[in-house]
């Protein structure tokens, strides 16, 4: 765990004074204790919360193994409602210590079902700085592979209860470049379903101008009403994740290689791309909106010099102090000077772009790799620019990783108003393919013998269009009278993944701004990989075909949170501890095995139909329901089943522990 060049570099950058260089090094080559963060709507993280202050901790106060104490998990205590553990425990211990190997299974577990994110400590602190509203339009540039998307969604959800979910009216677009990591982001965001997310693939400092009707928006009060109507605006965003690609050389601890293989120039080969994709944040965000950047690099390059830039680029915006905003995190302000290297000897002697330049002969400056922004700006420029406060965290401040976070915040009296979109740089096509069969099955013949791109900047794109189903189509209608749906359901927000609009397999629920942006935007323009949440399937089996196509929808228990607050309570059926017991010890249990009343409740229900069940909190032969479940059924003819994957059912299996 030594490379010299790393501590010449990080010397000559001065990130820590001379007393603190030993106790630096010396936490980067600790092993990092294991983090994690009770995720989830707000009531749900607190009830598993407790359970773990409660229940699990208290058993590992007094654990001694080999005759050694070993120290029970701690909250870390700058993170709101106490809801992040650390804990530092040999891997051994948890092997073999019967106590923490209770305590691990749960964690292994409850982190499968979504329940907990393992998350490293300072990988949580971006989210908590961007502090997003269930109302806010938000966007994670750089999302995969979407630990800190999680942390935006549930800030969106922050209203969700624990059977149903809200319904925000903000929005958060997650995209990334790599097109297998935006998989990711879907089997991620899977956990916690919402009708407000889409998930794009671009190359972020790229990214489209979104357009949106004229009245999503606000326009000059001199614009006449004819000519507002006509006009498409750009979405701009309230909230702007920029969590860059990096050297991640602030990540040590974890990724041994980086020891072997750390040089600066990767730094300095980032540092461009970087600032192409803060400056594209900077033009999507609206008046007194927020960016979060973030890095865990602790390379000022990558860094200060980032922000530096961008802000003397692009006018109207400051960096926000919010060092108080966590007042138990102990960090460092920004840098206000710095030396890059030149080279990967660590020629760190230029102190101005001028001066490094002029070292080189002449016909060789032109291939130099080095730019102005590179080095930091001019002392009087500095000053204006209040880089100290950047927030950088060390390693040896509270035995966490590296980090760096500046918070950005657009100011409200800008003088530049919205644009309409097509006067954005970007330009944009025509809307609303994607509801044009025609049109798709051209722009599928056009990219036969094309991979998918993994860039997200190439120009082929071969996922589905998204097509809004009519609220009048009748398998829809079917569901909507089968399940008992309120008028307030909105039927007119239901989409499918196909040209024609044709509910053949999966029928996915958005919100209002999510549904403007499909309808008005080209969807390959937009590169979108998935939008919105799953909510009603195809109920595949001989019961529901023989029955007719009428009979073939269910609604998905992810998508169900989202449903529920829309069915008539009378429709849903109530069930006890014993009902839901017979029904997880069988796969197809009789309907005749039930025990009353539930019994007489079904024999008096349609079959081949899917129903709602709420099962109430409650205790019968030494099981206890601890929380109310709500879960989807099918009922045949003479059995029902659980309408619940695996995991799902693992799941409410801890229910009767
Ligand atoms: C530091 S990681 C992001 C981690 C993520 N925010 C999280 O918390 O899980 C950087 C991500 O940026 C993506 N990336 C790299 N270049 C990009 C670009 N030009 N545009 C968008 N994403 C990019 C990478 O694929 C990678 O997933």
């Amino acid at each position: 765990m030594h490379n010299e060049r790393f501590e010449k570099y990080y010397k000559a950058q001065k990130i820590v004074s001379d007393e603190e260089w030993e106790p630096f090094m010396e936490s980067l080559r600790k092993p990092l204790p294991t983090t994690f963060r009770v995720a989830g709507s707000r009531q749900a993280a607190r009830l598993l919360n407790d359970t773990i202050r409660d229940t699990y901790v208290p058993h590992l106060a007094d654990v001694v193994f080999e005759g050694e104490s070993v120290s029970p998990p701690v909250q870390l205590s700058w993170y709101p409602e106490g809801l992040a553990w650390q804990f530092d425990v040999p891997k051994k211990v948890l092997r073999k210590s019967p106590e923490f190997k209770k305590f691990h299974n749960f964690l292994v577990f409850e982190t499968e079902v979504g329940n907990v994110s393992r998350q490293e400590a300072v990988s949580m602190l971006p989210p908590l700085y961007l502090e997003v509203e269930p109302h806010h339009r938000v966007i994670d540039m750089c999302a995969a592979p979407g630990s800190k998307t999680a942390q935006l969604l549930e800030a969106l959800h922050a209203h969700d209860s624990i059977t149903s979910s809200s319904y925000p009216t903000g929005l958060l677009i997650a995209n990334d470049s790599d097109h297998k990591r935006t998989h990711m982001l879907i089997h991620q965001s899977a956990r916690l379903p919402s009708p407000a997310l889409m998930v794009t693939n671009h190359d972020a400092s790229i990214f489209p101008a979104i357009k949106i009707p004229s009245e999503q928006t606000t326009f000059p009060s001199s614009t006449k009403p004819r000519v507002a109507a006509k006009k498409q605006y750009q979405l701009l965003f309230d909230r702007i994740l920029c969590d860059v690609p990096c050297s991640g050389d602030g990540t040590l601890r974890k990724n041994l290689g980086i020891w072997k293989h750390w040089q600066p120039m990767d730094g300095n080969g980032l540092h461009c791309l970087q600032l192409r994709i803060l400056q594209r944040a900077m033009r999507m965000l609206k008046k007194g909106g927020r960016i979060v950047y973030s890095t865990c690099s602790l390379n000022p390059v990558e860094n200060e010099a980032v922000i530096a830039t961008a802000l003397m680029s692009i006018p109207g915006f400051e960096l926000i102090n919010m060092s108080n905003h966590l007042p138990r995190l102990k960090h460092r302000p920004g840098l206000t000077t710095w030396t890059p290297t030149v080279d990967r000897n660590i020629t760190t002697d230029f102190v101005t772009y001028d001066d490094y330049v002029k070292s080189l002969p002449e016909d060789k400056r032109a291939e130099s790799k080095m730019l102005e922004s590179h080095w930091p700006p001019s002392a009087s420029e500095v000053d204006s620019l209040n880089l100290t406060r950047c927030i950088r965290i060390y390693p040896h401040l509270q035995d966490t990783g590296g980090f760096f976070i500046a918070v950005l915040q657009k100011a409200e009296d800008d003088e530049v108003l919205e644009e309409p979109a097509t006067t954005t740089g970007v330009a944009l096509q025509p809307p609303a393919s994607s509801t044009d069969p025609a049109q798709f099955k051209q722009q599928q013949r056009g990219k036969k013998g094309k991979g998918k791109g993994s860039d997200g900047g190439g120009t082929h794109f071969n996922e589905n269009p998204y097509t809004f189903v009519s609220p009048d189509d009748p398998l829809l209608q079917t569901c909507i009278s089968q399940l008992r749906l309120k008028p307030d359901f909105p039927a007119s927000n239901i989409l499918v993944r196909n040209p024609g609009g044709e509910p053949v397999r999966s029928l996915y629920m958005t919100n209002d701004i999510v549904k403007q942006i499909v309808l008005h935007n080209d969807y390959t323009r937009m590169r979108l990989m998935t939008c919105g949440t799953k909510v009603f399937a195809k109920q595949e089996g001989a019961g529901a075909k023989r029955e007719g196509a009428e009979m073939q929808f269910r609604v998905l228990s992810e998508g169900l949170p989202v449903v529920l607050p829309h069915i008539e309570p009378e429709a849903i059926l109530q069930a006890d501890v014993a009902t839901l017991r017979v029904m997880m010890e069988s796969y197809y249990p009789l309907c005749t095995s039930f025990p009353a009343p539930f019994k007489s409740l079904l024999q008096s229900k349609a079959s081949s139909r899917c129903y709602i069940v709420r099962f109430r909190p409650g205790q019968a032969d030494n099981v206890t329901l601890t929380h109310e479940f709500v879960l989807p059924i099918w009922k045949s003819n003479k059995s029902i089943t659980l309408m619940l994957d695996k995991r799902a059912k693992r799941y409410v299996l801890t229910a009767f522990a």
